[in-house]
């Protein structure tokens, strides 16, 4: 089941297509990585989700509803990110109001996320340093334990250690009490293994959507003669290339079967995996064939239904 569908969701400012032409959904119980390059569109599509951004055109379905100044659906998300203001009161307060706007709240486990984060209770938050702020909102968001949470940039200051504590926090706690999680994050490879499935986008259109283990498989180089790459890739999409002195070095989406794998070996070609990062940094129009307009986001790649 799909818990936020998006049908030809366009957002325009002055002069500006922040998303255009989006659809895509999130199924229900999933951790959701929404990936790509700065300006991509993520902070606007998660502000939509979120009813705090207008759209201006296209459909929106959050839990079934339009979640535009839709307080029912409101209340079963929780929304966290970068740079959120809090008001001017003690940190224990601000988890007071956290229990009071998300009907799952855990107590207890906002205060093993306190003392992991080592938060100061009786600090205003203001006087909080950058990673504490952000660390604030990752205990809100975990403790929340909303239906459908929204992380967005969370860890803006926060160290390695800090930002290693939020992710085994957040797979641990996801794995007791199953809930639909959506990550828009640059550090891929930080978060490349807590994620079911990848959104990527770039220049406000949707590139790359399917399952992560189903991408990393399906995402190889393919290295050799050029003549013997060609061969090989036949008609597949190619993200990249780099050819060389009679040699090429070809990214591409597969499948690869067992038959195509020795077919390469034979011809001397070398098959290797390709890391989400790189297929999040390709796919997001670096140049050449990458990026909108490539038609990988067509059916071939989708897991996730539109
Ligand atoms: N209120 C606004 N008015 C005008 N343009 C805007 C507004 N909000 C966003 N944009 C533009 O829309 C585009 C997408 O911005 P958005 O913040 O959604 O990107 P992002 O993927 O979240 O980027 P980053 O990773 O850098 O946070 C950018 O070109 C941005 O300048």
């Amino acid at each position: 089941m799909a818990v936020v569908e998006i049908e030809h969701l366009t957002r325009r400012y002055r002069g500006i297509t922040a998303l255009d032409d989006i659809s895509l959904s999130v199924r229900e119980h999933t951790i959701t990585g929404l990936l790509g390059r700065n300006g991509a569109g993520k902070t606007t599509l998660m502000r939509i989700l979120a009813g705090h951004e207008f759209r201006t055109s296209g459909r929106v379905s959050v839990f079934g509803e339009d979640p535009t100044e839709n307080e029912r659906v409101l209340r079963r998300m929780s929304v966290v990110r970068e740079g959120q203001i809090y008001p001017d009161i003690k940190f224990k307060r601000v988890l007071e109001a956290g229990s009071w706007f998300h009907p799952h709240w855990d107590a207890d486990f906002a205060a093993q996320l306190v003392d992991d984060f080592q938060l100061p209770l009786n600090r205003p938050v203001k006087k909080f340093s950058r990673g504490m702020m952000s660390a604030v909102g990752i205990v809100l968001g975990l403790a929340s334990r909303a239906e459908l949470t929204v992380f967005d940039e969370p860890y803006l200051g926060l160290d390695a250690v800090a930002r290693q504590t939020f992710y085994d926090r957040l797979l641990a706690d996801y794995a007791e009490h199953p809930r639909t999680v959506v990550l828009s994050t640059h550090l891929i490879d930080e978060v490349g293994d807590l994620l079911e499935d990848v959104l990527v986008i770039d220049h406000g259109r949707l590139v790359l959507a399917g399952s992560a283990d189903d991408l990393r498989e399906r995402a190889v180089t393919v290295s050799g003669p050029t003549a013997a790459v060609a061969d090989v890739v036949g008609r597949r999409k190619v993200l990249h290339r780099q050819d060389l002195g009679g040699r090429s070095k070809v990214m591409v989406l597969g499948p690869f079967d067992r038959e195509d794998r020795n077919r390469s070996r034979a011809a001397d070609l070398v098959i290797e995996p390709v890391s989400l990062q790189q297929l999040v940094v390709r796919a997001s129009g670096t140049g050449a064939e990458g990026g909108a307009g490539t038609g990988v986001a067509g059916d071939e790649t989708k897991a996730v239904p539109a």
